[in-house]
């Protein structure tokens, strides 16, 4: 049964509303005064509140700004014998649902208390809704890079710090995206996403900050862009390095001003966004090469988080494995299936080029294409258990020795059979190879000497 709250002053409003809403199934709870309303509210919520404008004490206004401090989402009807519009009107912008004018009408009445239930019921959907979205977003992994990168989210994301975030391809830059922006206080705002990528490059500057109409040819009507679209929340920029220097000067300039104007405008536009950028490129390099401005860079790079390849955290496979396949069982209605330990260790050995994304794609089709329950290695694909047969991997993890191994022991397993293959591809080279790999060569030579790795030639 709904709870309806009702303040007013005068008795014979109060019974008469007792009469009405508990005809009509609801539970009507009462209130005198404001100051009795406010404790009231502090002892237990109701479902809408019924709130009168003129009462001795503190007024039906003062009363709904402390409603609404204390309670945002709470609905508020007002009642007033003596409405004027603009006591409607300051009660509609301090967050008011309604205004009723006394002598009151049994149907006003109903269909207001109707109307403002209607939106609690629609907000309260919305939030399981948003709540379920959010499973959806969850980052699996234990390794420590994965345990590292949560907590680095729960550090930055309650700040307004713009973000960059750096990682190959398919690796869960967008999951961290989504991630930062739903722990964020700027989680019941949107969430806009444009990849950079994907948009030619004549049509980014108007995608990013709309255009007014006649702009260019075919700008038929005014549009907004996606700064607009993001007021108040999160603009996620995929692929930020695909950019080009003319646009990253538009997006420094709403950094440093929050302020930008259409395409074939003049108007200023002032908007309140979080940028997330996100680049499986290196921007040292890009502004190196002239392609990235070096200022955007470091205005970006405040928080910046990366997300390592999936080949450098093993451990996480058989977890994201697990919940994959969990995952495309319920959404394909099948009996739950697994992998069993051989074609898992396959996995493991394999290197994932494209990262969580060639994984998830991968046990899609085996949820889709296996009709056992187990899934063993002569199911999956040629490029993961090729390495197996031929006692070497295309990937990066080749011959790898797991049995039994701790994480620490496969992560160090891992950088020297990486360090080898990359030493000989670059001839044995150290400055070379520690170009490659991106990393200082004195580090380079420090882990050649730790794993005790011969340099040939
Ligand atoms: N740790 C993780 N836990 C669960 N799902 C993940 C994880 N990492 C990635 N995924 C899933 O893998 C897919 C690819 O991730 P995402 O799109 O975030 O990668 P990306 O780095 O943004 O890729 P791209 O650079 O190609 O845009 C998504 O479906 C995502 O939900």
């Amino acid at each position: 049964m709904r709870t309806i709250l009702v303040v007013d002053d005068e008795a014979s409003i109060r019974e008469s509303l007792e009469g009405i809403l508990q005809d009509e199934g609801y539970n009507p709870i009462f209130a005198e005064t404001g100051e009795e309303a406010l404790a009231m509210l502090g002892r237990e919520l109701p479902d809408l509140v019924m709130l009168d404008i003129w009462m001795p004490g503190m007024d039906g206004l003062a009363t709904l700004r402390r409603i609404k401090e204390i309670h945002p989402g709470l609905t508020v009807i007002m009642m007033s014998g003596h409405g004027t519009i603009e006591t409607a009107v300051k009660a509609t912008k301090m967050g008011a649902f309604d205004f009723i004018e006394k002598p009151l009408s049994l149907e006003k009445v109903l269909l207001s208390i109707q109307n403002g239930l209607k939106v609690v019921d629609l907000a309260e959907e919305n939030r399981n809704l948003r709540r379920q979205l959010g499973k959806d977003y969850e980052i699996i992994g234990t390794s420590q890079p994965i345990v590292q990168l949560k907590q680095q989210i729960a550090v930055a994301a309650p700040t307004s710090g713009w973000v960059l975030i750096t990682g190959e391809n398919g690796t869960g830059k967008e999951l961290v995206a989504r991630a930062i922006h739903e722990n964020s206080r700027r989680k019941d705002r949107p969430f806009v996403e444009v990849n950079c990528a994907a948009i030619p490059e004549e049509l980014i500057e108007s995608e990013l900050f709309g255009h007014e109409k006649g702009a260019f040819t075919g700008a038929t009507a005014a549009r907004k862009g996606k700064f607009d679209q993001a007021n108040g929340g999160t603009l996620f920029l995929d692929e930020i390095g695909d950019m080009s220097l003319k646009t990253q000067a538009k997006i420094l300039r709403i950094l440093q001003e929050h302020k930008f104007e259409r395409v074939g405008g003049n108007r200023t536009i002032e908007v309140n966004v979080r940028v997330i950028a996100a680049t499986n490129k290196n921007l040292e390099q890009e502004i190196a090469a002239g392609n990235f401005r070096e200022d955007l860079y470091y205005r970006l790079n405040v928080l910046p988080f990366h997300v390592p390849p999936l080949r450098e955290r093993l451990v996480d496979i058989p977890l994201l494995a697990e919940h994959f396949l969990r995952h495309f069982c319920s959404k394909e209605s099948r009996k739950i299936k697994r992998l069993d330990n051989e074609a898992l260790k396959a996995m493991m050995r394999y290197g994932w080029p494209g990262n969580v994304r060639e994984l998830k794609n991968i046990i899609e089709r085996l949820v889709i294409m296996v009709p056992d329950e187990i899934i063993t290695c002569d199911h999956l694909p040629d490029v993961i258990t090729r390495g197996r047969e031929n006692g070497k991997t295309r990937g990066a993890l080749s011959g790898l020795q797991l049995e039994g191994a701790s994480f620490r022991e496969a992560r160090e397993e891992f950088e020297r059979e990486y360090l080898l293959r990359k030493l000989e591809e670059n001839d044995w080279n150290i400055s070379r190879t520690a170009e490659a790999i991106d990393m200082e060569r004195s580090n380079l030579h420090r882990k050649i000497k730790a794993y005790g790795i011969e340099l040939k030639k």
